[in-house]
């Protein structure tokens, strides 16, 4: 069983010159690692450098600096055997409107050898098996993302990746999408998804990787990545919350307050939140732990400025 990452890149580096002739770093030493098999996250807020990381990735746009290995294979020198074996989504796909979603996918196959079996196959992987003879026009948005993804299968990607792939799409096109991906990674392919909706992606994340202009900040399993920030909180719901926040800032712990409910962070465990107010004379009507999600973890990463990288 080999252990080497589906994708790996070292030291990737890549600027741009703005209308102004300014230097823009996207991609600032970036060492990304995504496992075989599994849904691997790539997150990060808009201008982080995701688009430009996958557009290297596929060798659309050449690195300044750095390297990358995809599917075993070196870049320059092996980017057409790495590509081979990928699928990729970057920009909003197209298809003819008028076609019906399975007369567009034969048309694709037809140019790669593929069968009208494989077609058909692919439309009932994806979901679209019932509605394969409708024309494309009458698709909404998530059918033709999972259109597109099936056009992507036609091939049989060992590696699949999707840049935002969700963007625009309403909940139930983007609950389909991240069940098709997790399907897809099920059957034992590798599927690389970016998004700045972590939300969305939490779900279906097997690991993540987080960047911040242009560099990694954290990386790794992501039950470890929300388990690894340290900042669980405390929901507690009062009568006095006046008083409850004194009593609880005395403590040295944050304070966060919204009418009657207060959100405390830093303390050990909601027992001795309640403690301490019963001691003040303040009984909570509601005491929760909030446990830290994906999202909490990375605002606390984005906000403290290129934090420490999580190790996998
Ligand atoms: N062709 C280009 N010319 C100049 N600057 C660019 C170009 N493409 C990207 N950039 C800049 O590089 C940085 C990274 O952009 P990139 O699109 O890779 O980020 P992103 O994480 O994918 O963001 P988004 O989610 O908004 O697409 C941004 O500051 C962006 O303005």
């Amino acid at each position: 069983m080999t252990t080497e990452p589906a994708i790996r890149t070292r030291a990737l580096r890549k600027t741009y010159r703005s209308f102004t002739l300014r230097e823009v770093v996207a991609v600032e030493g970036l060492d990304l690692d995504v496992p075989v098999g599994g849904v691997h996250a790539f997150l990060g807020p808009n201008g982080a450098g995701k688009t430009t990381t996958i557009r290297m990735l596929l060798g659309l746009v050449r690195p300044d600096s750095g390297s990358i290995r995809v599917l075993g294979h070196d870049f320059p020198d092996g980017l057409e055997r790495a590509v081979a074996g990928v699928g990729a989504i970057v920009e909003q796909p197209r298809f003819f409107p008028a076609f019906s979603g399975r007369r567009n996918l034969l048309l694709l196959a037809r140019g790669i050898g593929g069968s009208e079996r494989a077609v058909d196959a692919l439309l009932d992987q994806v979901g679209l098996g019932a509605r394969g003879g409708d024309a494309v026009r009458k698709y909404a948005l998530g059918m033709r993302q999972r259109l597109a993804i099936a056009a992507t299968l036609l091939k049989d990607p060992r590696l699949l990746i999707f840049d935002e792939p969700t963007n625009g799409l309403d909940p139930e096109g983007i609950h389909d999408v991240r069940r098709t991906m997790r399907d897809l990674a099920d059957q034992g392919r590798t599927v690389l998804v970016s998004s700045h909706a972590l939300g969305e992606v939490e779900q279906v994340a097997d690991t993540a990787s987080i960047v911040v202009r242009g560099r990694l900040v954290a990386s790794g399993p992501v039950a470890e990545l929300v388990g690894a920030s340290a900042a669980s909180s405390v929901r507690v719901r009062v009568s006095q919350p006046a008083v409850a926040v004194g009593l609880l800032s005395a403590q040295g712990w944050g304070v966060r307050q919204d009418g009657d409910v207060l959100v405390v962070d830093g303390a050990p465990d909601p027992s001795v939140v309640s403690q301490v107010l019963a001691a003040g004379g303040v009984h909570p009507s509601e005491l929760a732990l909030v446990r830290p999600d994906l999202e909490s973890v990375f605002l606390q990463l984005t906000g403290s400025d290129r934090g420490a990288v999580v190790a996998p």
